[in-house]
């Protein structure tokens, strides 16, 4: 797959180093390559996304050709017919034909011109639809590591932006080329009638605007590969001060002008940027111009030559000077079209590097079945770290979980516990060690199966803005549209929702299970922080999973919940098995087994009662909370 080196310094390169030539040359031939591949590619994905609407362009593209041609033959035969007017006996009338052709022929130019703007539109739609779902698609899918790394998010953030009218830009290119080419063979074709030099002094006018153009194009792209992580950071600033969730906190701590000032900065840093890019585009701008104008003065100096000497006549020189005027705009539109195709491509490799590594990571993965029956899951002297970290967040870590039991792991803040659920999950990959499931090594399994048996729920739960039923359905997100039967979804909704206590609630809403949550749509309501914390439990209880595992699913809710939900996680897991993390350690006390983490490492594990008796670390957390508690209530 193609890769851009970026840092190539594209504007300093010193044109006469024999190096350069010939890395030109063959970077030339590579990029016709490169080409081919892209027009190949970007044509047929636009041809998939709406075959109708790409032959109506076509077909208007070539009407429109002609439609030009013709304006200017009819032009031609008008000056003709005027030139022969005075003497000649003819009336007035005999020029009506020609001037209602011309008149004709430009509302049929503009007509196809609207045409043009809603069939691109439509068609562009398409595509962008299309390559919304590839990108989504790939997003959704790469391993959880990838988004630890900033690279990934500043190519994710370009590919969101540019997946959606790259491709179909560069076939729109390609129709701009080919309709001007079209169009500028019926016009050339008339201006050589006139006179055969014309036409060639006007070519030779357009290749330094190719050449500028082109460079502008390269220019445009490493200016957008160098914003992407000031844009990313704007566009989190925006979001953060703009931001439902943040709203409270913006007002609270005043942060809105602090925030306003660092905003400015970053737009300020940009527009610096800007300014000089725009000015580097600006000088090619001028200078292809000033050279393609300086080569139509000379075809214009002559044609004035050939009136002079005879050669061209009055009436061809001015029919000559519209297939002039019409000539350079095909040819601008030409050069446009190449530029456009040029420009997106070098997004479009920026894409497929992206779609790349959807596929890449795929070809990593494993490709075995898990058993049948649930024996379990284990970590054994796992190690882990996370991707860019200096430090493994997890030592020797072994853990394991036995159909039908809950149990607990404990530990400070930062000792490690969401990392070995995450771990034990498989959202993150052990660096070191195994994890097994039913003693069969996660890396051996596909991450799809692993994951249909897997729910997980962590501490910062996903507030979904769809209705209160999708909620908790998304749970089992085949079954989130109502499949297998609304009746029997809405049942298993319920189920789920009575088990996390939080049925009442729903079913008070305004509209019920229906009611859509959160306030970012019409007719909505919101939740309180533990009743969202609920729901959340509730869609991990929807899911049919061997293993649930709650980070902190308590931390929200008052003690009276907590010990309910804990009675209900016992009495709903008929022989799945549960891991839980809490602060609570009158909670904890209740699991199968503890395992206490310090510094990313298991320290202590056994049952309450056994790490009591042990008098280490666990002991001394519980009775220092349970003296704490004591106290309060005292
Ligand atoms: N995405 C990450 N990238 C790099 N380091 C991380 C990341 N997430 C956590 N860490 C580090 O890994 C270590 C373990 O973090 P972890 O979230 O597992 O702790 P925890 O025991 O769950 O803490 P808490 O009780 O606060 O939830 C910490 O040192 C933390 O700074």
């Amino acid at each position: 797959m193609a890769q851009h080196r970026t840092s190539e310094p594209v504007d300093r390169v010193d044109p006469s180093d024999p190096a350069v030539i010939a890395r030109a040359a063959r970077s030339q031939r590579k990029s016709l390559g490169r080409l081919r591949r892209l027009v190949v590619r970007s044509t047929s994905l636009v041809w998939q996304s709406g075959r109708g609407l790409f032959v109506a362009m076509v077909v208007l593209q070539l009407v429109a050709a002609a439609a030009l041609a013709g304006q200017v033959l009819v032009v031609a035969r008008l000056l003709d017919a005027i030139i022969a007017l005075p003497g000649s006996g003819e009336s007035f009338t005999t020029l009506v034909w020609p001037v209602a052709a011309l008149a004709g022929l430009m509302a049929l130019t503009s007509i196809i011109t609207a045409l043009q703007g809603m069939v691109r539109r439509l068609l562009g739609e398409r595509v962008a639809r299309v390559m919304t779902e590839e990108v989504q698609e790939v997003a959704t899918g790469v391993p959880l590591h990838r988004f630890e790394s900033p690279a990934f998010f500043d190519r994710l953030q370009r590919v969101k932006s540019n997946a959606l009218s790259r491709p179909f830009q560069v076939t729109q290119g390609l129709f701009t080329f080919f309709g001007a080419v079209a169009a500028g063979i019926g016009v050339g074709a008339s201006l050589v009638a006139i006179h055969p030099l014309l036409l060639p002094l006007l070519a030779v006018g357009a290749a330094p605007l190719l050449l500028t153009s082109r460079r502008e194009s390269r220019l445009e792209f490493a200016f957008s590969l160098d914003q992407t992580p000031n844009q990313r950071e704007r566009f989190y600033v925006n979001m953060v001060a703009t931001g439902r969730d943040e709203a409270k906190e913006v007002r609270a701590f005043e942060t809105a002008g602090w925030l306003y000032r660092r905003y400015r900065d970053l737009y300020d840093r940009y527009l610096v940027d800007l300014r000089a890019h725009l000015g580097r585009r600006a000088r090619l701008t001028v200078l292809g111009q000033v050279v393609s104008g300086l080569t139509l003065t000379l075809t214009m100096l002559v044609l004035v030559w050939f009136i002079a000497s005879g050669d061209v006549s009055v009436a061809g020189a001015g029919a000559a000077i519209v297939a002039i005027r019409m000539l350079q705009g095909q040819i601008q539109a030409m050069l446009g079209g190449v530029q456009q195709v040029f420009e997106s491509g070098l997004y479009l490799d920026d894409v497929d590097a992206f779609m790349a590594l959807g596929r890449s990571d795929r070809s990593q993965e494993g490709t075995g079945e898990l058993p049948d029956r649930f024996e379990g899951v284990a970590c054994d002297t796992v190690a882990f770290r996370y991707p860019g970290a200096e430090r493994d967040a997890l030592h020797d870590v072994s853990v394991r979980v036995g159909p039908g039991e809950v149990v607990a792991l404990v530990g400070e803040n930062g000792s490690g516990k969401t990392t070995a659920a995450k771990v034990l999950a498989g959202l993150y990959e052990a660096s070191d060690g195994t994890v097994t499931w039913s003693g069969v090594d996660y890396r051996d399994v596909r991450p799809s199966d692993l994951r249909a048996r897997i729910a997980v729920i962590f501490q910062d739960i996903v507030r979904y803005a769809f209705s209160a039923r999708e909620n908790i359905a998304l749970g089992d997100a085949d079954t989130a549209g109502g499949a297998g039967g609304a009746a029997q979804v809405d049942a298993r909704v319920r189920r789920a929702a009575a088990a996390a206590g939080i049925d009442d609630a729903l079913g008070g809403l305004a509209h019920g299970y229906d009611t859509r949550l959160s306030k970012l749509f019409a007719e909505s309501s919101d939740l309180s922080g533990g009743q969202w914390q609920r729901i959340a439990i509730a869609r991990a209880f929807y899911r049919d999973a061997a293993l649930v595992i709650l980070d902190e699913p308590s931390a929200a809710l008052d003690p009276r919940a907590e010990h309910a939900l804990f009675e209900s996680l016992r009495s709903t897991l008929e022989g799945r098995a549960a891991l839980f993390i809490s602060h609570r350690f009158s909670t904890v006390r209740s699991a199968d087994r503890i395992y206490v983490m310090a510094g990313g490492r298991v320290v202590e594990s056994g049952t309450h009662d056994e790490l009591m008796a042990l008098g280490g670390e666990y002991a001394e957390m519980f009775t220092l909370q349970a003296s704490a508690y004591l106290t309060s209530g005292q």
